[in-house]
């Protein structure tokens, strides 16, 4: 059965990218395949655009840029409500277009698509409320007065874990802002963003505010990047790319936001809920195949509950159910590639090479392609190729420690600085832990701290920016200082 026999509506299922409200192939007629991750299947193709295609998206969205900022904020918003609507009535197609393209168990894309579209509710009563001052003159003859306004034509590029909420918490805040933006899907999973632009359309959104280049990375990003009419990049994906497109983008002196890597520690101490805990790390952990940027990625253990936490962690793990996203009861779906799945192997053939036992797990799954069974191992060591590099796959490696200044010590040794996790009971200790953390968020007592109204960010060699919240609009506005003589 092919994935669009299996929509409600199957306009949703889109082969061609969105440029300035009309749906195009490549000029030169070149595709892209994109495969279904558990099987490895051709679920169809997209156009490989590249330069010229994503100059006329550009171009087009200035064209469009005046009248989309002319619109008061709350007409804006009625729009962006009519998509969000939208969006919600199509969940159950949007889910199973998610599933087919990036493997994840159809509870989480459901879960996905309706957390992509809080960002476009969101978004679209912030932009109600992006306001500004007037100030306090220093002389009588003066009033100084501040006003923001929309930034201008902005460009996205999103990475495959969420192939829905990473584009929406981009495009929400952009539009409500009064801004254009052309999007670039990942190329393993472009069918998502494509089915949110379907819809987009049919709620009013005008040609060129939003479109969507699907092909290659390089020559796409070279042109959002390099062209000056592009004031403002939001790329969310590897610190590698991340800062390759900063470079990119300094020349024209674009604003940046950046969402990268991670390489969260998620914390037991010996006064924990070990059961809370072991739920939390669980959600922490396995969401998505452990593929998110907030998966704990080292498991610290205090001595004294070392043995009993690790002995429930691994016992939780055995009941976790791998298999197709579209199956039921299943938690844990394929990794998006076969790369990904070479690296969660090296990190355990590694890890088992210096000393560390397995638990769970530690092979591929029996399923075979992209699956890898949910692994613990106990006895890691900071030697070992997991504790320095991103896994972002279902492998739970637990270190021991002894006091809470080692600890902290061991959880900031990283040049990421993403999300953190602790669980403990004593309030002067959560205090004191969470102050001393170096993480743009923590998670006291919960393994999942997601959601639209909390600012998503990390600082050093994580990110610059936050999305979300009421933060998430001020990097798409500029202030004008108005010196008004009185
Ligand atoms: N901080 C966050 O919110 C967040 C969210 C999701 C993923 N991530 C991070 O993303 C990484 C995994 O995602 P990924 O593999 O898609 O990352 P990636 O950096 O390989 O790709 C992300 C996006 O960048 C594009 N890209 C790659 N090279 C490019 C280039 N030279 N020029 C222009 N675009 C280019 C890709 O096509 C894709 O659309 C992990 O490190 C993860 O931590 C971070
Ligand atoms: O992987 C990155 C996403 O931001 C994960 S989350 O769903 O926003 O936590």
């Amino acid at each position: 059965m092919s994935l669009q026999s299996e929509l409600n509506d199957p306009a949703l299922l889109r082969h061609h990218g969105f440029i300035d409200g009309a749906w195009q192939d490549a000029d030169d007629h070149t595709t892209l395949a994109v495969h279904d991750p558990a099987s490895g299947a051709l679920l169809g193709t997209v156009p490989r655009m590249g330069t010229a295609e994503t100059r006329r998206a550009i171009e087009a969205a200035q064209r469009a840029w005046p009248a989309w900022r002319a619109k008061t904020a709350k007409e804006r918003a009625a729009l962006m409500r009519r998509w969000f609507d939208l969006m919600i009535a199509h969940a159950d197609d949007l889910a199973r277009i998610l599933t087919a393209e990036q493997g994840k168990p159809l509870a989480e894309a459901k879960g996905e698509i309706v957390y992509a579209a809080s960002f476009i509710e969101w978004f679209a009563e912030e932009g109600k409320r992006v306001s500004g001052d007037t100030l306090a003159s220093p002389s009588a003859d003066k009033r100084p007065i501040v006003v923001k306004e929309p930034i201008g034509v902005c460009a996205a590029i999103t990475p495959w874990n969420f192939p829905a909420a990473m584009i929406t918490r981009k495009v929400g805040p952009a539009l409500a802002a009064g801004c254009p933006i052309v999007v670039k899907p990942a190329e393993a999973t472009p069918f998502s963003a494509l089915a949110m632009a379907v819809l987009a359309e049919r709620a009013g959104i005008p040609a060129g505010v939003l479109s969507v280049v699907t092909g290659d990375p390089q020559a796409i990003g070279a042109e959002m990047t390099g062209n000056p009419i592009v004031r403002k990049l939001s790329f969310t994906g590897s610190t590698a790319v991340g800062r390759l497109l900063m470079a990119q983008s300094a020349p024209t002196v674009k604003k940046v936001t950046l969402e990268l890597g991670g390489n969260a520690p998620f914390i037991v101490f010996e006064d924990a809920d070990l059961d809370a805990a072991v739920a939390g790390a669980i959600a922490s952990k396995y969401r998505n195949s452990g593929q998110t940027c907030v998966c704990t990625n080292r498991f610290y253990v205090h001595e004294a509950v070392h043995d009993a936490f690790t002995r429930k962690l691994a016992d939780a793990v055995r009941e976790l159910k791998v298999g197709l996203g579209t199956a039921p009861g299943v938690t844990v779906g394929p990794l998006i590639d076969a790369a990904a799945v070479s690296k969660v192997e090296r990190h355990v053939d590694d890890a088992r090479a210096k000393g560390a036992t397995i638990l769970v797990g530690g092979t591929r799954h029996a399923l075979g392609h992209g699956f890898f069974e949910p692994t613990v191992i106990a006895g890691a060591t900071h030697d070992m190729a997991l504790a320095s590099e991103e896994t972002f796959g279902p492998l739970a490696p637990v270190f021991r420690f002894s006091n809470d200044d080692e600890v902290v010590q061991f959880a900031n040794a990283t040049e990421f600085g993403l999300a953190a996790y602790f669980y403990s009971r004593d309030v002067g200790r959560i205090w004191r832990i969470a102050d001393a953390l170096e993480y743009g968020m923590v998670g006291i007592n919960t393994g999942l701290l997601s959601n639209e109204v909390a600012p998503f960010g990390g600082i050093k060699q994580s990110g610059l920016g936050r999305e979300g919240s009421r933060y998430g609009i001020d990097d798409y506005v500029v202030i004008k200082y108005l010196c008004l003589a009185a």
